[in-house]
């Protein structure tokens, strides 16, 4: 349908409020009401995720409703018992959440479905666990994790505590397009309310999740007053990770003030996402005032991690996803060898453009890796898969992308339990006289210099993704031999699946030398994302193989227009 028609449709709607209809009516750049009313939302793996405004590309209390009502008729089709066992929600700091959360346990109670509620603000990871311990069907995190202020979004969970996969989001995308939002069964909040479908969560859930996490840490052998910076970017981290600390007996946390507290603005933060160093910056004045060992900064929904280490008085530096799941690998199966209790039958999971390193690492001490396509529900499928089928003991699961999972408590990533082993990492190596760049440098010296870079190319609206598409298009036609001045051996397209990894826009080419690339667009922000990998005996020549396969493929890449 033409956008005009469906923008008519909603200015018409009966069920759209008089403030969303003036907000479009007010709106006179066509572009921008193009922009709104092109498509619907869309409802993929990840969920929903856009910008906050009215228009049914855009997130709002009726694209919530309808996608809740397509959930909801999911469970339902499930019966009376998963009606029962019922759906969890949690939410962030963003704008609307809690407007979102609430719309969404009003659909759910006018559905007959069962709601729990959390009484503030968590991070991701806690719903994950909340799922479980629940035994509830479903899990709902109201969250746009690191995109800009101006968006928010809906991740959608299942049983085994993980993000939907294909199947079940295509079940519920196809009961949302069977739906206008007229079709939408609401409960007004009183009668939510009376019916007893919607629970408070109790403070015992948050409780056990703390033992958890707590049981986890592997040395006591470690520096405890060893200073430490940390934001957890005015988001969801704040509490959590500092009571994990503080349990642990950490005496010397010190946290960013001006980011201490939730701030849906991310005022002195910007774009609220770790990866970026740009995030650091109130940290690193801090850490270089105290003379901090360590920083490190959740994201807003506190499922990823990113950390920096001192290499000198008043100089940090910021370790990438690689580096940091490298060393957390490293350190935690170091730990459990020191006690002798790596399982045998013990499996590491990574995706398929996160760096070799750590499979190096769990190999050398006889640790299986296993790839998945990018997306930390597709690691978790895997652990998800082996409580089934008990091949595998699930250890340790991460992303290049600062995600990383210890344990099998959380079927997602969880930046308070990795916040809890990253400072412990770093408190052990401190009482042994090293600091993490030291150690990531022995690391190198023993596996070889794995050297790495990733550049995303933001193209936004409708022109980006079709210049993306064409990028795309470009690199799977044309029939290269050679990136840099090292000859090309091999090229996978993910495109209908390789092996035992599912189908995915990707392509992943392998040099002569065993550097390798890979091209895919982000699923969840208007990028396309290009991952470089060298290794060399020679850390020079790594990084100038690197330089060299970049630079070409930037032309290449910029080249298309
Ligand atoms: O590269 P993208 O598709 O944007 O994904 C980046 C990240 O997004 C989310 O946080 C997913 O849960 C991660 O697993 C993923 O790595």
């Amino acid at each position: 349908m033409d956008y005009r028609n469906k923008m008519n449709e909603w200015l018409e709607s009966s069920v759209i409020d008089l403030e969303s209809k003036a907000e479009i009516e007010n709106i006179k750049d066509e572009n921008e009401l193009k922009d709104r009313f092109y498509r619907d939302l869309e409802f993929g793996t990840a969920g929903l995720r856009g910008i906050i405004g009215a228009g049914t590309n855009r997130m709002n209390k009726y694209v919530v409703s309808r996608a809740t009502q397509g959930l909801a008729n999911v469970i339902k089709k499930r019966g009376t018992e998963a009606m029962e066992r019922g759906v969890v929600i949690a939410y962030d700091v963003r704008f609307m959440s809690k407007e979102f959360t609430d719309v969404a346990s009003r659909v759910f109670a006018a559905n007959g479905i069962k709601t729990y509620l959390f009484s503030d603000i968590r991070p991701t990871p806690m719903l994950s666990y909340a799922v479980r311990y629940l035994g509830a069907i479903s899990g709902i995190v109201v969250t746009a994790s690191h995109n800009p202020k101006q968006y928010n979004g809906y991740k959608v969970y299942w049983e085994e505590g993980s993000q939907i996969l294909d199947d079940i989001a295509n079940e519920i995308l196809s009961e949302i397009k069977k739906l206008k939002y007229e079709d939408v069964e609401i409960m007004d909040y009183k009668r939510t309310v009376e019916s007893g479908l919607v629970e408070i969560i109790k403070s015992d859930l948050d409780e056990s999740y703390y033992k958890k996490t707590l049981s986890k840490s592997l040395s006591e052998d470690i520096d405890k007053d060893i200073c430490v910076v940390y934001s957890p970017l005015n988001g969801t981290g704040n509490k959590p990770v500092r009571y994990v600390l503080e349990q642990r007996g950490f005496t010397n946390i010190n946290v960013v003030s001006e980011q201490e507290h939730p701030d849906p603005t991310f005022e002195t933060v910007g774009y609220p996402n770790p990866e970026d160093i740009k995030a650091f910056e109130y940290s690193i004045k801090l850490a270089q005032e105290l003379n901090a060992d360590l920083i490190f900064a959740t994201d807003p929904d506190c499922d990823r991690v990113a950390m920096m280490g001192k290499k000198s008085v008043g100089e940090y530096y910021a370790f990438n996803g690689n580096q940091t799941g490298a060393l957390l690998i490293h350190y935690i199966l170091n730990r459990l060898n020191d006690k002798n209790i790596i399982p045998f039958d013990a499996a590491m999971v990574k995706s398929i453009v996160t760096g070799d390193l750590g499979r190096e690492i769990a190999e050398s001490l006889g640790v299986s890796t296993f790839e998945t396509l990018t997306g930390f529900k597709h690691i978790c499928s895997l652990a998800n898969l082996w409580d089934k089928t008990r091949e595998y003991k699930f250890i340790f699961g991460y992303e290049e992308s600062i995600g990383y999972v210890y344990g099998d408590h959380v079927r997602d990533k969880d930046a308070v339990i990795s916040s809890m082993m990253i400072v412990e990492m770093a408190a052990y190596y401190k009482k042994r006289g090293k600091n993490l760049v030291e150690v990531l440098e022995e690391i190198y010296r023993e596996f070889g210099y794995f050297k790495e870079d990733l550049t995303s190319i933001v193209l936004e609206g409708i022109e980006g993704s079709e210049r993306i598409s064409r990028m795309m298009k470009y690199f799977r036609e044309q029939e290269f031999t050679s990136f840099g001045k090292i000859e090309l051996k091999e090229r996978i397209d993910y495109l209908n699946g390789y092996k035992d990894v599912a189908a995915s826009n990707v392509l992943k080419y392998y040099l002569e030398d065993g550097s390798w690339f890979a091209i895919r667009p982000s699923g969840t922000e208007p990028k396309i994302k290009l991952y470089i990998y060298t290794k060399d005996e020679d850390e020079k020549r790594a990084v100038e193989k690197l330089r060299e396969i970049k630079e070409d493929l930037l032309n290449k890449l910029y080249s298309i227009n």
